[in-house]
């Protein structure tokens, strides 16, 4: 692997789950854009956005892409680092993207299973099933137009690691 590989998609697609399986396949370097943040800052995505408000979390979160991208190795994201045109073409041209693609159901039964709050604060002040379908509908674009190659994400984490593999051709270990 010589580029890095930019993992994006809504909430609840499996970036950093499949992203972390991916980079244990591949013997890869893994970091979580969010994770990254948070530890930095000394404060969940949910305090930060309550004392900064989203302008800053996008501000850091813009910081933290530049950061963390190296010459190689698994790059989870945001689900809304692709809301800034400098971070698509940045990803684009630092390396590969990745779509993980789920219709809106299988993201929100993930969500419920699995809120983490404190890393996922709501975006809309909406019920999660109307908050996620609003918001997959206003980005759903802007994935696309980032993405080099989209994967079905409503597969279980090993097949779109597979997938992503296969896509890539990646030489890992199955
Ligand atoms: N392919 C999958 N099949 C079933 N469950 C999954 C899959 N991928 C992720 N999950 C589960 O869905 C939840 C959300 O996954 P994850 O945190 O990886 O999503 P994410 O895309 O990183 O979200 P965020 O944008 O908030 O960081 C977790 O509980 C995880 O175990
Ligand atoms: O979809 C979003 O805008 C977000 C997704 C999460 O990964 C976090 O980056 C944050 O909660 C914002
Ligand atoms: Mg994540």
């Amino acid at each position: 692997m010589t580029q890095p590989i930019f993992l994006i998609g809504p909430r609840g697609c499996g970036k950093t789950t499949v992203g972390l399986e991916l980079a244990r396949l591949c013997q890869s370097q893994f970091v979580d854009t969010d994770h990254w943040l948070q530890t930095h800052a000394g404060k969940s995505i949910a305090e930060i956005v309550e004392q900064e408000g989203w302008e800053s979390f996008r501000a850091r979160e813009t910081a933290t892409l530049e950061a963390v991208t190296a010459a190689s190795g698994i790059i989870a994201t945001g689900g809304g680092i692709i809301l800034s045109p400098y971070n698509r073409q940045f990803m684009r041209e630092k390396g590969i993207v990745i779509y993980l693609s789920a219709p809106v159901p299988v993201l929100v039964e993930r969500l419920e299973a699995s809120p983490e709050e404190g890393q996922r604060p709501t975006l809309t002040g909406k019920p999660i099933g109307e908050e996620v379908s609003a918001v997959l509908a206003e980005r759903d674009a802007l994935y696309r137009e980032a993405a080099h190659h989209i994967v079905d994400a409503s597969l279980t984490p090993a097949q779109v690691v597979q997938h992503i593999v296969r896509v890539l051709d990646l030489a890992c270990a199955s």
